[in-house]
This record gives structure tokens, C-alpha cells and sequence, in this order.
């Protein structure tokens, strides 16, 4: 029969991605170095070899779409070609399984007819029960594990359904129900899903490495669960976060998910509750640091390089926040990696703070800021303001002079008595008396803009409120703290106590505000989720390993363009999460055009259209045949499991 000839190629036509001279430096630290590939045929719009056939379809070619969007396959292992699967496997395989969308054809000649109800539905038919499926759950936690069902079972059925209901599902396998989900991780785990890797595996990281069973790794979050959202120290429990960051970027960025890997890193939790808790999942002792820690860090990183190589993207995530400015400071440059809670939130900060430009008619330089909290968001978002300030030519002092920050202590000035300022800290100090309070801060600076990220639930007080109101036409106030618990306030706070002039954002999602004389207000959501899967796709299309702050302006000023004058007339800083899909491809484009600009591309050649370029190498929810049809039912069919 012809499909029987049909099976996945292994010639390694994939890799075409040559080194060029800025990351030959790079090639010493893989093992696996990327050799030229021979010439594949190239598509006429992209300039590049065509899907299938590229750089972030796979490492094989092959016949059939669902096997080119899925090659290395749970179970299999070593990553060859799914013809060893028999259709029982397929249909207990997330990444080809379909379900009752299985035709009669592909049951026959896959061996599985009569395994599933007669009916063949549609994809959309399931959607529709996916959407009846979860709205019978009340508890988000029960939505959740829901969605993590549906996740092992139909991979492309989860995209369809998360990507077609963002705004509803996002909540759920992001924040603000993610944290709850981490909190209560031991209840909520079922299957395998990432990697745990200990410090008692130091020394054959990359032996675990190599159990993931997918080889074509591109993307990687890593957590080591010492700063989960705004509720601290989660331990291993942490991996809800990797898991939730990773189906985002499949969900929004189009990643396909065999391309991702969330890891956990876990060296013990300082979190008593946690340590006594008997369903918790991580080792039972407290936090090793110092050497040792930074050891495990290293050869993890150079274990990542080594088996999925020197392009492999690493998110760090959550990590808490010594370790997290110290590994950026290490690693940036040199690996392929980002700090999405430092750099990412940065963007979608500094993104939302431009577009607020254009209902306030100010500069970002005319604004003063004041941040609650001094760590990883606030630090990143205040850099960034000050690159975005002296690119509206204002000097560096200048800048940085309208920026104040508030931490545990109070307003950071020069010569705190306590002392405890670092190196970023000491950058934004001022030269005055402490001030101890957010309150008086706010009296004595009269910010235009203010920034909440220190995990202090309601924070923004009222009288703050009221303060922000009385000393601004239009003030800016941004609750960026997540989950929803630790917001400084919510949108109805912001809009009761500045006569609803607030221009409002907050990490995690609040409900539609309406005002007094009847208008909707749609608060946006500033969250990092906006920027990380489009920063991601960009980086993985250009073959990126250096991601510096250019790319996070760009990323910035990329997404404050999409922000139209309907969604700020709404009082939306942000693009409405159903357009997100659409902002990410569009970051991603300015981080692809940006690469090549640098010379930090090493995806060779450049492709002629990058949009279409960037389009084609993403994941497609649909779901592909699986078997081209050979005879019609209820014919005999030949007893042959061929995949
Ligand atoms: N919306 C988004 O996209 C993102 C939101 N976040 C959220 O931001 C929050 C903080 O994250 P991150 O910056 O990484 O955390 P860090 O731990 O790095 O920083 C927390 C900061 O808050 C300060 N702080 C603690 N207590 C107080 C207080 N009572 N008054 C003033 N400041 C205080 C700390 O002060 P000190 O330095 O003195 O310890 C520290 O500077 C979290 O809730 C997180 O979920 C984070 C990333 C993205
Ligand atoms: C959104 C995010 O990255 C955080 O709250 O940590
Ligand atoms: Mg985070």
C-alpha cells in the first residue's frame, strides 16, 4: 500500500541554521555543534527552506502534518519517527491524538476502529464541549485541573480551545489560578509534565536531560520556585508556573509545544507550610545555596547547550531576587536566555506607560514615577523607562532623577542609616531624608505615575488613591503585583477614589468598571504574558542568543503601536487579550528585523518576508490527517497498525 512507504525521513535537512561570526564563539560550548545542512528547497515568499523543513519545524521531514508537527513523541524516547507507534498509542499520544475526530478511515487502518463511538466529530464540535465541559465547574482550581487533563490528552484541542477563549481560559492556566494550583501542587498533580532535576543530581544533569523524550527542544522555562507570582517560596511546587509560561507560548506565539521543556530546579524550600506539608512533591529540606547552587545553575546551562544546543532559549522564571539579577548578570550574552521577570515585565510595563502617553499628551520623560517595591519587576521596569527617557533625548542623571523607588525600608535614598542598598538599588537613590511610607512618598513626590510590584496586597490605599487623584488630570496607576490577592488595588478602587480618571493596569486580571454616566472601562492587563511568547518566537526565528534591553524597548514600543485609540477611549493600556495571538507575531517581526539590523541573527539566510517567515513556523491547532484515506468503510479493512 502507499502509505506504508509513507514514513518520517531522517535526513536531517532541519538544522540549516549556520553560525555566523557572531555566535562562532558560542559553537565551543555545544557538544553538539551545529554542522551546515545540505540545501533544502526554499519557499519563494520566506527565502527559507519550507515548513517541514526548517528551523523550528523539527529535525526530520516528513509526510504527514501531524508527525511533522510532532517527530520526537512521548514513549518513543529517542526521538526517531513515530512509524513505531501503534494507533493505540496514537490515541493515548497528547500531541497526536484526536479523539472522535479520528475518521472512520484513519480507526480502520490505524487499528483502532470500534476503540471509539461511532460518531466522527469535528474539532470545533469539541471545542464546543471543552467550553460546556469546564463551565460546569465552579471551583477554578477543579477548571484547572480540567485544563491540564485536556492538555495530556489533545494537545491540539487545548490550543484551539485556550487560544479561541483567551481572555476566559488565560485566568486559569495562568494567573491568577496558576497560584493557587502551585500552592496546592501535591493535590493537583496527576502526570509527568517537565523536568525535576535536584541538587542531588549534580553531576548527571544532563543524563536527566536526556530523559526528556522530545529532541527537539528550542524553549525552556526554568524555575527554581523561590519567588512564585507574589506568594514567595513555593519550592518544587514552582512547576505550575513553567507549565502555565510554556502553554502560553504555544497558545499565544504558536511554539509548538514538543519544542518546549518547563524545568523545576529544586534545592529544597525555606517555606515551613510546605516542608510540613505531606503531599508536598519537592525534597524535604531547606534551600542549599552559595557554591553549590551557582555549580548546579552552570551545568545546567551547559547541559542545555549541550543536548538541545546553543540556540536553545532558557526563560528564567521566578526565580528569587539575588539569584535572579546574579544569573542574568552571568549567563546574558552568553546563553540564550532572558529574565522574564525582570526584562519581559519591563516591556509590558514601559509598553503600556507609552501608549498612557497618548491620553495624557505628556513625554515619558515629563512624568514622575514611584515605584512600590524595589526588586526584579520594579528595578527592570525603572531601567527601562530610563533607556525609553534618553531615547526622547533626556539625559541619563535627568532621568533616573524622576524615578523613585520605595522597598521594605522606605524610600531608597543615599546613606540609608540600615544601609542594604545594591548596586541597581543605589542607582535611583536620592539625595534627601528617608521618607518610611508609601504615603508620604507619594505627598511629598507627587508622582504622575504610579507602580506597584512588591507583592503588599492593597497597598494602594484609598487616601493614596485619592492623593494620585487630587495631584493628576490622568494619573497612571499600575497594580502589577500577582496573583490577584497581592494587587495594590483593584480597578474599582483605582476609578472610586480618582473620580474614575485613573488610567489603570494590574498584573492580573479585573473585571469591566462602569461608570457613573454608564461607559465601560476595560482595565488592561500589564502583564509580562503580553511580551514573553512574541519575545520567544522572535528569538527562536532569528536565531538570537544575545537579548539585550534594545529588544525589550523595541518589544515595548512594538506593542504600545497596537494599542488602538477604541481600547484607550476604554481605558485599556493594552490590546484586548483576544488580539494577543496577533501582538505576538507583531513583536516578534521587530525582534527578528532588529536581529538581522544587529548582525545577532544566525539564522541564515535572512528571509525575504519575515512576517510570512515568522508565520509559517508556527504551530498549527488544527488537527492533520493522520493517515491518507486508502479504502472506505465499512469495507474489511487490512489489520495493519502502520503508525
Ligand atoms: N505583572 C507582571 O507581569 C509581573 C508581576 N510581578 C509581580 O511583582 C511582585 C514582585 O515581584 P519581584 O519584583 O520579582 O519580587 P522581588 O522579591 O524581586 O521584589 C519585591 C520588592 O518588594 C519590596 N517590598 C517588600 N515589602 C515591601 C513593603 N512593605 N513596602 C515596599 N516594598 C516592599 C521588596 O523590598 P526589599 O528590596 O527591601 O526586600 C522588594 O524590593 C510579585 O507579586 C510578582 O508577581 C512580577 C513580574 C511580572
Ligand atoms: C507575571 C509574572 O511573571 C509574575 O508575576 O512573576
Ligand atoms: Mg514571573
Amino acid at each position: 500500500m502507499e502509505y506504508l512507504n509513507r514514513k518520517v525521513k531522517s535526513n536531517g535537512q532541519i538544522d540549516t541554521r549556520q553560525m555566523n561570526g557572531a555566535s562562532n564563539a558560542r559553537k565551543k560550548l555545544s557538544e553538539t555543534a551545529m554542522s551546515p545542512a545540505p540545501p533544502a528547497p526554499r519557499d519563494k515568499n520566506t527565502n527559507q527552506p519550507e515548513v517541514g523543513k526548517q528551523s523550528l519545524s523539527g529535525s526530520r521531514t516528513c509526510t504527514y502534518s501531524m508527525e511533522r508537527d510532532r517527530i520526537g513523541v512521548w514513549g518513543s524516547g529517542d526521538g526517531q519517527s513515530n512509524s513505531k507507534l501503534s494507533g493505540l498509542d496514537r490515541l493515548k499520544h497528547p500531541g497526536l491524538n484526536k479523539g472522535m475526530a479520528f475518521s472512520i478511515e484513519e480507526r480502520q487502518a490505524m487499528g483502532i476502529h470500534g476503540l471509539l463511538p461511532p460518531r466522527v466529530k469535528t474539532q470545533e464540535e469539541q471545542v464546543q464541549l471543552c467550553k460546556l465541559s469546564i463551565e460546569r465547574y465552579e471551583d477554578p482550581l477543579n477548571k484547572y485541573i480540567y485544563l491540564m487533563g485536556l492538555l495530556d490528552r489533545n494537545e491540539h484541542l487545548f490550543y484551539r480551545f485556550v487560544g479561541e477563549n483567551v481572555s476566559q481560559m488565560m485566568p486559569i492556566v495562568y494567573t491568577p489560578t496558576v497560584g493557587l494550583a502551585c500552592q496546592k501542587y501535591g493535590l493537583v498533580y496527576r502526570r509527568p509534565r517537565g523536568l525535576f532535576i535536584t541538587i542531588n543530581d549534580k553531576g548527571y544533569v544532563y543524563d536527566i536531560l536526556k530523559n526528556w523524550p522530545e529532541t527537539d527542544v528550542r524553549a525552556i522555562v526554568v524555575t527554581d520556585g523561590e519567588r512564585i507570582l507574589g506568594l514567595g517560596d513555593l519550592g518544587a511546587c514552582g512547576m505550575g508556573i513553567p507549565v502555565g509560561k510554556l502553554a502560553l507560548y504555544t497558545a499565544l506565539a504558536g511554539i509548538k509545544p514538543h519544542q518546549c521543556l518547563p524545568i523545576t530546579i529544586d534545592v529544597g524550600t525555606n517555606n515551613q507550610t510546605m516542608l510540613d506539608d505531606p503531599l508536598y512533591i519537592g525534597l524535604r529540606q531547606r534551600r542549599v545555596r552559595g557554591p553549590q547552587y551557582d555549580e548546579l545553575i552552570q551545568e545546567f546551562m551547559e547541559a542545555v547547550v549541550k543536548r538541545f544546543g546553543q540556540n536553545c532559549l532558557v526563560q528564567f522564571e521566578d526565580f528569587g531576587n539575588a539569584n535572579a539579577f546574579r544569573l542574568l548578570e552571568k549567563y546574558r550574552g552568553k546563553y540564550c536566555t532572558f529574565n522574564d521577570d525582570i526584562q519581559g515585565t519591563a516591556a509590558v510595563a514601559v509598553a503600556g506607560l507609552l501608549a498612557s502617553l497618548r491620553l495624557t499628551g505628556k513625554r515619558l520623560s515629563d512624568n514622575v514615577i514611584v515605584f512600590q517595591g524595589a526588586g526584579e519587576a520594579s528595578l527592570g521596569i525603572a531601567e527601562l523607562c530610563v533607556m525609553a527617557m534618553k531615547a526622547e533625548g533626556t539625559p541619563e542623571q535627568e532621568a533616573r532623577g524622576r524615578i523613585y523607588m520605595v522597598d521594605s525600608k522606605g524610600l531608597i535614598v543615599k546613606n540609608r542609616p540600615e544601609g542594604g542598598l545594591n548596586e541597581h538599588k543605589e542607582k535611583f537613590a536620592k539625595d534627601c531624608p528617608p521618607i518610611r511610607t508609601l504615603a508620604e512618598v507619594v505627598d511629598t513626590v507627587k508622582p504622575s505615575v504610579l507602580i506597584g510590584a512588591a507583592a503588599i496586597g492593597g497597598a494602594f490605599s484609598p487616601s493614596i488613591l485619592r492623593a494620585m487623584g487630587a495631584n493628576n488630570e490622568r494619573p497612571v496607576v499600575f497594580a502589577l503585583s500577582n496573583p490577584t490577592s497581592k494587587a495594590e488595588c483593584t480597578a474599582e478602587e483605582a476609578y472610586v477614589n480618582t473620580d474614575e480618571r485613573a488610567i489603570f493596569a494590574s498584573g492580573s486580571p479585573f473585571p469591566d468598571y462602569r461608570t457613573k454616566d454608564g461607559r465601560v472601562l476595560r482595565p488592561g492587563q500589564g502583564n509580562n504574558a503580553y511580551i514573553f511568547p512574541g519575545l520567544a518566537l522572535g528569538i527562536l526565528c532569528a536565531g538570537l542568543v544575545d537579548v539585550s534591553d534594545d529588544f525589550m524597548l523595541l518589544a515595548a514600543e512594538a506593542l504600545a503601536e497596537i494599542v488602538s485609540q477604541e481600547d484607550l477611549d476604554q481605558g485599556s493600556l493594552y490590546p484586548p487579550l483576544e488580539h494577543i495571538q496577533e501582538c505576538s507575531v507583531k513583536i516578534a517581526k521587530k525582534i527578528v528585523e532588529h536581529a538581522y539590523a544587529t548582525g545577532k541573527a544566525s539564522v541564515q539566510p535572512p528571509p525575504l518576508n519575515t512576517e510570512s517567515f515568522i508565520r509559517s513556523q508556527m504551530y498549527d491547532v488544527r488537527y492533520g490527517r493522520a493517515l491518507p484515506p486508502v479504502y472506505d468503510w465499512p469495507h474489511d479493512a487490512p489489520k495493519v497498525n502502520v503508525l
